[in-house]
């Protein structure tokens, strides 16, 4: 099989107790290269055993994981070394300068002299930091200190980037900074594997998102593929001077559209796709004769995939 076809980490089957309690429960998924993927569960749901065991740092019960073809046990280092891994915790040395930081964790990884120096600088450029590398790492705001932390763990090049929860504890703005840094990493093709319980994050960086809960993989796909499993619609709705009943007859007989009604003084539709529709809403407005004043569509989210599927809300 050719190497852009073999999937960066597979994980299959994976299991994993602590004593009597189940952390991660018969989990598999697939990321491939270039790919960013998200694990979305609440706290203790099992994204930081999942990614453990996906890293070799736990030894699984059952199952098993690969990379790129190779698969990770405990002790193999082949298949470890293209996995860059970013704790939670922030491993910094704080009167060390960002540069400083990097040489240092770059050496760990065996690099040295000319090849070090231009790594470090390349990874400085990559999470926005260039301009800040001879600051020390004292003065530099949660949002920063993570961004470095994440740098730490490219310094090596990994195919697959593991993040486990980057922006908890991280005020608004640097929450912003840090994923337009991961963001970016997508485009360089390096797959990602993502943990939050922030569903707003998983909707805007993840390509595919798995759906995690108690330990257990209830759902995967994009945000799309979520939404349409559960039957949920888009919501469409329009205000508008006229009448309202012509409008949404027009509005049903458009292909795509599952139901149009007048409620509250406004045209309400239901549709699988309300962007696609756009347009031919538009247009039987006109046809009618109205005008619109107000065109909204509300697409369903990840926090309703969840509750519905957990029966529990994401956020307790
Ligand atoms: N070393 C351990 N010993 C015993 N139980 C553990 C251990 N590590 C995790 N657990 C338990 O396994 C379950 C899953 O924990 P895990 O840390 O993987 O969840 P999580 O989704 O990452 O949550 P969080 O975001 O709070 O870290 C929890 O019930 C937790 O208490």
């Amino acid at each position: 099989m050719a190497e852009s076809t073999v999937p960066v980490l597979a994980a299959s089957r994976l299991g994993k107790r602590f004593g009597e309690r189940v952390a991660v429960d018969d989990v598999s998924f697939e990321v491939a290269p270039g790919e960013t993927y998200g694990l979305l569960g609440p706290n203790g749901a099992g994204k930081t055993t999942t990614i453990r065991l996906v890293c070799g740092l736990l030894r699984a019960d059952a199952g098993e994981v690969r990379i790129a073809g190779t698969p990770v046990g405990t002790t193999s280092t082949a298949a470890k070394r293209r996995i860059g891994y970013v704790p939670q915790e922030i491993a910094l040395y704080p009167d060390l300068t960002a540069r400083e930081n990097l040489r240092f964790f770059g050496r760990l990884y065996g690099l040295r002299g000319t090849p070090l120096n231009r790594r470090v600088g390349e990874v400085l450029e990559l999470i926005g930091l260039s301009d800040r590398a001879t600051d020390r790492v004292e003065s530099f705001s949660g949002g920063m200190k993570r961004r470095l932390n994440i740098g730490a763990g490219l310094l090596h090049e990994p195919t697959l980037l593991v993040l486990d929860e980057p922006t908890v504890g991280v005020d608004p703005q640097s929450r912003h900074a840090v994923m337009e840094s991961v963001r970016s990493f997508g485009a360089t093709g390096m797959a990602v594997l993502y943990t939050t319980h922030y569903m707003e994050e998983a909707e805007r960086l993840c390509d595919r998102v798995g759906i995690i809960d108690h330990g257990k993989l209830v759902a995967e796909g994009t945000r799309r593929e979520l939404v349409a499993k559960l039957g949920e619609r888009d919501r469409i709705t329009l205000s508008a001077a006229g009448d309202l009943g012509v409008l949404a007859d027009r509005c049903r007989d458009l292909a795509g559209v599952d139901r149009a009604d007048v409620k509250d003084g406004e045209v309400q539709l239901l549709a699988a796709d309300g962007r696609r529709l756009l347009p031919g809403v538009l247009e039987a407005a006109e046809r009618s004769g109205l005008s619109l004043r107000s065109v909204e569509v509300d697409e369903p989210d990840l926090e309703a995939v969840f509750l519905h599927l957990t029966g529990t809300a994401l956020r307790e």
